[in-house]
């Protein structure tokens, strides 16, 4: 009888034999092999005579989806069984597997696993890995053995709490795991699946080879804790001890043995590849970019950050814990998949390593990691259909949203801290898992403050001691990074050095090698740096390091972000001098240069290419202003790196729109944001930032509070905003003894506009204009503006069409100058809002920002 299979591609010997595919998985090579088939043969390929392996959607769809959970497993999963019983892994056929499934799912759904106590669990273990972080600082830390102790503390923390592990921290603990991820036993159990005969035989010959499984260690710690009965009500024992169920003390065991050594050695896996692939040169923009991410959103929660998001499921799909075939049966009568007729018993198969990576016009580039291609809007669908890392169907993971909550955390808690990087003796290597990271972590750039959430980081200097005798020096490693978190540029940080050590520098090194002469520790150079911190870079009013430098009259100003202060540098500094002397020029190309490199700068691209610190990097912070009487010829080294980096951003595609990765804008998230703000007023009149508050004023918001309370109590009994009177508004304010304050401002905004506001601003304009006289006052004004219309859009998503007429009227009625208006477009702030709002805001403001721009333009020429 001819076969149906030989319809089907695939290498000759596969009709006859299966010893090529067996020798394959006996060498761990089935997984590669069976790619391998695919990339010749196509998304079907018959890989043995009755075996064949799939890998596209509709494939995925009918083997492990249809009728619900799929075709039944085949006894490859005998293999696993566990104290000799079943567990619902390895039941085989549907009806039984559907009995396990009812009792326990509900343990696993995302409702359960985002309860406080369980969350509250992974976040306490991730502090634990943390912890270990901060105390190899410096050195490097095995990232293979770390996570899978912490993601055995957080599967245990789910099965058993309170008796969970502890093995981040006790060394007993660490033991157990170590046990199960090291146990090596799958080889002999193959062995006994295949030839079991000879199994019989030879057991002993080949326990010398490959040993027999043995964790007695885990087996006594499961079956010790399944005796206990006082675990938390969230757990997954205590589900299976309920009386209504009926297992007995083995069935409990071996499901809860099971579901502890399913969840270890993938969700460590998963994350070590990861967190490998995003320490590697190649991908550190992509680890900037993330920190970034989390460094704007202090307080978001782990699932709602899209681009922690896209990391994720990146790393899941190019390195998938599982990536080998999921073997199934097929049903009696047979079946039809991917057009080819299937006789009933012929073992089919997906592997997550093809599917994820087959089709090209799903995955461009398949074998590059680009976490933004989970960004794209186009093609989102097809990619969820072929994303197969957690399986797919009613056996597909149940512990889904457990990992993706471990994972999601660990990387939070790791990025916002720390930069990681390849230990120096590493070479990358793709089958066995390079595992060690070197951790460079972010300080506070404020190092006086110990918050370990001050939203301004950098990284910790980094130095390499280079040369011998006369010719010893000093590469500081990653000035540039530290540099861009400060905006300052590179030259003024080297020079500095310099001139407190006494030692040469290099002032503009072409390949980014910043050099001191002589030997120094990183040590004392960051004791040198919150020197120049606090000299060149803190306000000296509120000690914000959201500043501007400005030279002008040869006085060399700090102009703050947050207080609004402008404080003098020390002119008999060294470094005054330098930086009076080394001022670029404000040209025309100039300026136009640096419209080219914020936009490709809020394009997020400019952090990316320069591997470094970042746009985004809390530091929406700009370069040094020249005022218009700037001195020195335009070709310094500032004007320079600043033309190079101009130059370079022009010649590069910017592949990624802000507004795509920042923060997720979708109604959804943004309700969902909303939801977790304490109260609808609170949120709609918060005042400052927190700068103010870390500089310890203590809030102070009261009168402002007041105002705002009063307007809006007034507005509920007159039946609107809008039948409350100027006058009156502006009597309480100067009552309240704030009627000339920017804060007063920035409270009326939000309090007498709402989605009318267009309407609303003429007739408000008059009592505004009376209060706004100053730039701070005109800041504020747009501050609370940016608060307004991300408070609304959830509602009204159709306020940011809104944004230029807004600010027409405002330009209109003088309330806003052309200065301010120009530079508060120039680059998004976090001051008022989130990053993703604030950059929404000014995107929709760009045809009003161009018009003015060219206006200005326009004027220039005639001049
Ligand atoms: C990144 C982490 C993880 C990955 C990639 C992953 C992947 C998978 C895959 C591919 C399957 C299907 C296996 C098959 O059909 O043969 C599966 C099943 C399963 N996983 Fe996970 N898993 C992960 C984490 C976890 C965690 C943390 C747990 C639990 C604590 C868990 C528990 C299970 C269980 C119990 C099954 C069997 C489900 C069933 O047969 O109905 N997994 N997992």
């Amino acid at each position: 009888i001819v076969s149906p299979l030989n319809k089907i591609p695939g290498p000759w010997h596969a009709r006859f034999t299966s010893l090529v595919l067996k020798w394959h998985e006996f060498r761990a090579n089935r997984t590669r092999y069976i790619h391998e088939l695919h990339l010749e043969y196509g998304p079907a390929v018959r890989i043995a005579p009755d075996e064949v392996a799939f890998a596209s959607a509709g494939a995925v769809k009918e083997i492990y989806c249809s009728g619900g959970s799929g075709y039944d497993k085949t006894e490859f999963y005998d293999l696993f069984k566990v104290y000799g019983r079943r567990t619902m892994f390895t039941t085989l056929n549907k009806d039984d597997h559907a009995k396990r499934k009812r009792i326990l799912a509900d343990r696993y759904a995302n409702t359960n696993i985002v309860r406080p106590q369980s969350l509250d669990g992974i976040a306490a273990r991730a502090a634990n890995f943390v912890t270990r972080c901060f105390q190899s600082m410096g050195g490097s830390l095995d990232l293979y053995v770390r996570l899978h102790a912490y993601a055995f503390d957080c599967v245990t923390h789910h099965l058993f709490h309170p008796n969970g592990t502890n093995s981040l921290q006790s060394s007993k603990d660490e033991e157990i795991m170590r046990e199960v991820t090291f146990d090596d036993s799958l080889q002999n159990r193959l062995f006994q699946y295949y030839w079991p005969a000879a199994h019989k035989i030879f057991g002993k010959i080949l326990y010398l080879f490959a040993k027999p499984r043995e964790t007695p260690l885990a087996d006594d710690f499961v079956l010790d804790t399944c005796a206990r009965t006082d675990t938390a009500p969230f757990t997954l024992l205590n589900r299976l001890q309920a009386p209504t169920f009926n297992l007995d003390d083995l069935d409990i065991a071996a499901e809860c043995l099971d579901h502890m050594a399913a969840g270890i050695d993938t969700t460590g896996d998963a994350l070590c590849f990861l967190m490998w692939e995003l320490s590697q040169p190649s991908s550190i923009h992509y680890q900037k970019r993330l920190q970034a991410e989390l460094l704007a959103n202090p307080d978001a929660s782990f699932d709602k950050l899209p681009y922690l998001d896209a990391v994720v499921m990146e790393g899941l799909r190019c390195f998938p814990a599982i990536p080998m075939s999921l073997p199934r049966y097929v049903p009696s009568g047979g079946r039809t998949v991917d057009g080819f007729f299937l006789p009933e018993g012929t073992t089919v198969s997906c592997q997550a390593y093809s599917v994820q990576r087959i089709d090209r016009t799903v995955f461009p580039d398949p074998d590059t990691f680009r976490p933004e291609r989970w960004l794209e809007p186009k093609g989102d669908a097809e990619r969820k259909k072929l994303f197969f890392a957690f399986a797919n169907g009613g056996r597909g993971c149940v512990g889904k949203h457990l990992a993706l909550a471990e994972m999601k955390m660990l990387l939070q808690a790791v990025y916002s801290r720390f930069t990681t990087l390849p230990d120096a003796t590493m070479e990358p290597h793709f089958s066995q898992p390079q595992t060690t990271a070197t951790m460079a972590s972010l300080v506070n750039v404020r190092r006086d403050v110990s918050d370990p959430f001050y939203r301004y980081k950098m990284e910790r200097l980094q130095t390499k001691i280079e040369g011998k005798g006369n010719g010893i020096k000093t590469v500081v490693v990653n000035l540039s990074s530290v540099a861009q978190s400060l905006a300052r540029p590179g030259s003024y940080l080297i020079k500095y050095f310099g001139f407190e050590l006494g030692a040469q520098t290099n002032l503009d090194p072409p390949d980014d090698r910043w050099i001191i002469n002589g030997a120094h520790e990183a040590n004392k150079l960051q004791e040198l740096l919150d020197g120049f911190i606090s000299k060149f870079v803190l306000c000296k009013k509120c000690k914000n390091p959201e500043t501007d430098v400005h030279i002008k009259d040869g006085r060399i100003t700090l102009d703050c972000k947050a207080c609004g202060q402008r404080s003098e540098v020390d002119l008999r500094l060294k470094l005054s001098g330098f930086i009076l002397k080394n001022v670029p020029k404000k040209t025309k190309k100039d300026k136009a240069e640096r419209r080219a490199a914020r936009k490709a700068k809020q394009n997020g691209k400019a952090d990316a290419e320069n591997g470094s610190g970042g746009d985004d990097n809390g530091s929406d912070q700009a370069s040094p202003v020249a005022d218009d009487k700037g001195i020195e010829s335009d070709d310094d080294a500032l004007t320079r790196k600043i033309k190079t980096e101009a130059q370079g951003l022009e010649n590069k595609q910017v592949e990624v729109k802000d507004d795509e990765w920042a923060v997720d804008m979708s109604e959804e998230a943004v309700k969902a944001r909303q939801q977790q703000l304490p109260g609808e007023f609170k949120q709609k009149l918060v005042l400052n930032g927190d700068d103010e508050d870390e500089e310890g004023e203590g809030g102070g918001n009261t009168v402002y509070d007041q105002l705002g309370t009063w307007i809006q109590e007034q507005a509920d009994q007159k039946e609107g905003i809008n039948n409350v009177d100027d006058i009156d508004i502006y009597i309480k304010a100067k009552e309240l003894g704030i009627e000339s304050k920017h804060r007063t401002v920035l409270v009326l905004v939000q309090t007498i506009f709402d989605e009318n506001i267009c309407n609303q601003i003429g007739k408000r304009a008059g009592m505004l204009k009376r209060i706004i006289s100053s730039e701070r006052h005109e800041k504020a004004l747009l501050g609370g503006t940016e608060r307004l219309i991300g408070h609304l859009a959830g509602e009204h998503p159709e306020m940011y069409d809104k944004v230029v007429k807004i600010l027409q009227l405002y330009y209109h009625h003088d309330l806003i100058s052309e200065e301010v208006v120009t530079k508060w477009g120039s680059r998004a702030s976090k001051k008022y809002v989130d990053l993703a709002t604030s950059k929404k805001v000014r995107k929709a403001a760009e045809p009003f920002l161009t018009w003015l721009a060219e206006a200005e333009e326009e004027s220039d020429e005639d001049e």
